[in-house]
């Protein structure tokens, strides 16, 4: 889950004493740059590639795109951690407006 998500990737950034590094502006940065590899992943391919379920893609192109995905996710639960915001609390809070806005 989230938590331990986000214990894991503090105990990886605090093995390597990268604390110093992981500033929210800097994870927002890197968090940025891993969605532009992310989309890169779907970037001239054709409508039909892009369906539900990705047909014809190779295992290696799924391995890919959740290597980036993953990235994608791991800065941003690293980046509430070190701003301080409860992500899975924020999340529900959302989710609970969004019902709200659109019932
Ligand atoms: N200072 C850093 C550097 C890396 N990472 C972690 C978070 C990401 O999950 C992954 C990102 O690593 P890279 O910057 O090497 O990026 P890629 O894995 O995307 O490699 P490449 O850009 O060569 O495709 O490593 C991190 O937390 N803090």
């Amino acid at each position: 889950n989230l938590e331990e998500l986000r214990g894991s990737l503090a105990a990886f950034a605090a093995a390597r004493d990268w604390d110093q590094f992981h500033t929210p502006r800097s994870l927002a940065l890197a968090l940025t740059g891993e969605v532009g590899e992310l989309c890169e992943c779907f970037q001239w391919r054709g409508d039909a590639a892009c369906a539900p379920g990705l047909p014809g893609w190779t295992d290696a192109d799924r391995t890919h795109l959740g290597e980036e995905m993953a990235d994608v996710l791991m800065y941003l639960v690293r980046l509430a951690d070190r701003s301080g915001i409860d992500l899975p609390a924020a999340c529900a809070a959302k989710l609970e407006r969004n019902g709200q806005k659109y019932p």
